[in-house]
């Protein structure tokens, strides 16, 4: 039995300990940085503000007490919303051991520092660090719908550590030295989801839900290329594959915010209906942008998606001034 401390019982963070418990040789310890949800889960067996419809199977055990639940573990996977996990490994950090593996399952920028989920990692700890990405809805993992997703670690024992210990005959992991990449395409592809909600809250069609996806990827990939990701990485998983499956996918919340924007709603009433539940493009938009000025790299749907959500910009004048930008190569 090895034994894994999953910090964030939201929906993705409930799905992973399920999908590890299911194996049975594993020890599970559910952080919920929420006392009264961390109740509902030990009294329902469920949870059913984040998750409903999933039995939590035996061996994981729920608890709002942080600390101790890293005790021990062999990996902390950390799924908080991304803003959070500073503060989250922070209180952690005195009570690491060496060897324990830390492995990000978020996918964000944080938006102070435009640093990476591995990289706020490091910030506060020497431990061993990987970041899992790719197309996983958190509700078909939960129902053991054959998933692929990668694991990006430097070093290759690291990876292959997580990708031992989470595989399971409905989860499939590969592995992946390029965390950059793995990040930033799981991190960027957020935001070309909220625009892929808009033109389908706009009812624009097919081509241009297409034309999105795939100006999107480019925009991703010049990113991600000029922070050291490779075009290889963003062509896989955790580029297209997220992309792809964020951008269409119904059970996408960062398209279902873009889908009401682009119907008219204003951007706090909306968020006021998620109940607490996380977009991350909301907040990675202008990390993105951030780190584009840095980089002095061109994200034409990321700019207009920032001012659609701060700016108050007119969806369709958003998409007017991309179809006007002077033409050029592909
Ligand atoms: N839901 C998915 O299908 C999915 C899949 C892959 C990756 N992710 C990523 O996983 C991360 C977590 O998303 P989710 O879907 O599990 O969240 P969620 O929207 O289901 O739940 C939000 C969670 O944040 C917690 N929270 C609120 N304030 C907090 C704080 N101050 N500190 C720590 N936690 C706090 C809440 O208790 C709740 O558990 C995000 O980065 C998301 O992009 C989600
Ligand atoms: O529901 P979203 O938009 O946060 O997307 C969930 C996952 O990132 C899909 O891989």
């Amino acid at each position: 039995m090895s034994r894994i401390a999953v910090l964030g019982a939201g929906a993705w963070g409930t799905a992973l300990a399920i999908s590890l418990a299911r194996r049975g040789d594993h020890d599970i310890c559910l952080w919920s940085h929420s006392a009264s949800l961390a109740e509902q889960l030990h009294e329902h067996g469920e949870n059913l503000p984040y998750l409903p419809g999933y039995t939590l199977p035996l061996g994981i055990h729920v608890t709002s007490d942080l600390v101790s639940s890293v005790f021990e573990a062999k990996i902390i996977l950390c799924v908080t919303p991304s803003q959070h996990l500073r503060a989250t490994v922070a209180q952690i950090a005195p009570a690491l051991t060496r060897d324990q593996i830390l492995v990000s399952a978020s996918k964000g920028i944080e938006e102070t520092s435009f640093l990476r989920m591995s990289q706020v990692i490091a910030s506060i700890t020497n431990n061993p660090v990987a970041a899992l990405g790719g197309p996983s809805f958190a509700q078909e993992v939960a129902a053991a719908a054959p998933t692929a997703v990668v694991i990006g670690a430097s070093d290759p024992i690291v990876g292959q550590t997580v990708q031992r210990e989470f595989t399971s005959p409905s989860l499939r992991l590969y592995t992946n030295d390029d965390v950059a990449g793995v990040e930033l395409g799981g991190s960027l592809k957020n935001v070309i989801a909220l625009a892929a909600g808009v033109v389908h809250g706009l009812n624009l069609g097919n081509n241009s839900a297409a034309a999105l996806i795939t100006r999107g990827i480019a925009e991703i990939t010049r990113l991600a290329i000029a922070c050291g990701g490779h075009r290889q990485t963003l062509a896989g998983l955790s580029g297209v594959g997220d992309l792809v499956l964020t951008c269409t996918g119904s059970l996408s919340r960062n398209r279902s915010v873009g889908v009401e924007l682009g119907r008219g709603r204003q951007l706090p009433d909306i968020l006021a209906g998620m109940h607490g539940k996380v977009a991350e493009g909301i907040r990675s938009t202008t990390a993105a942008l951030g780190l584009a000025a840095r980089y002095q790299v061109e994200m034409p749907i990321t700019e207009q998606m920032n001012a659609v959500l701060y700016q108050n910009k007119n969806p369709r004048e958003a998409i007017r001034e991309l179809m006007a930008r002077p033409n050029r190569d592909e």
